[in-house]
C-alpha cells in the first residue's frame, strides 16, 4: 500500500530561522514555500533523496502546528507516506479499525490529496497518506 516516505513534517516556530540550518548546514535546496489555508500552515519543502523535508509553521493559533508546539515544542510532527490512492488507503485503514482524522482527502501542498490517521491508532505516529498525481 505505501510506496515510499513522501515527506517528514517538522513543526517549527519560524521557517525562516529553521531554513538556515537545512540550507546552510545540511546543504538542502528550498523547493518552495506554500501556505495551506485549510491546514492553517505555511510549508517549506526541501527535497532529500527520494523524499522531502516539510517545515511547518502555524499561520493561526488554532493550527494543529501551533497546538503541537505549545504542548511538545518544535520537532517531528508527522510522517507522510505516498500512496496510489488516498480514498482506497483510507478505506483499507478504516476496515482494519484504524481511527481516521480525515474521512475524506483534503488539499495538501503542491496540490496533493492528503488525509491523516489518528496517532492513537498508529503507535503514536501521526501518519499522513499523500497522493500526488505526477
Ligand atoms: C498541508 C501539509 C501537507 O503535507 O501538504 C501538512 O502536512 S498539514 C500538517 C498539519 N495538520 C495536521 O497535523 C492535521 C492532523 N492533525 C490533527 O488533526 C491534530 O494535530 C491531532 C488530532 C493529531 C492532535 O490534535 P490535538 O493536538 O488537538 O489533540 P491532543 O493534543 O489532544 O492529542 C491527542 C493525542 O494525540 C497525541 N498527539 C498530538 N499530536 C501528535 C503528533 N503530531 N504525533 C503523535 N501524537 C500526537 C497527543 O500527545 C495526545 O496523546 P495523549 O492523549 O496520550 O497525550
Ligand atoms: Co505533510
Amino acid at each position: 500500500m505505501i510506496k515510499k516516505i513522501d515527506h517528514v513534517g517538522i513543526a517549527v516556530k519560524s521557517i525562516d530561522k529553521a531554513l538556515k540550518l537545512y540550507t546552510d548546514l545540511y546543504g538542502l535546496e528550498l523547493a518552495g514555500i506554500e501556505v495551506v489555508e485549510d491546514q492553517k500552515v505555511k510549508t517549506a519543502f526541501l527535497p532529500l533523496g527520494d523524499s522531502e523535508i516539510e517545515l511547518l509553521e502555524a499561520t493561526d493559533a488554532n493550527s494543529a502546528i501551533a497546538k503541537f508546539i505549545e504542548k511538545k515544542g518544535e520537532g517531528i510532527q508527522h510522517i507522510a507516506f505516498r500512496v496510489e490512492n488516498v480514498e482506497k488507503a483510507l478505506k483499507q485503514a478504516k476496515e482494519k479499525g484504524i481511527r481516521l482524522i480525515d474521512e475524506k482527502p483534503r488539499y495538501g501542498a503542491g496540490g496533493a490529496k492528503i488525509a491523516f490517521l489518528h496517532p492513537k491508532s498508529t503507535q503514536g505516529v501521526l501518519v499522513e497518506f499523500c497522493q500526488r498525481d505526477e
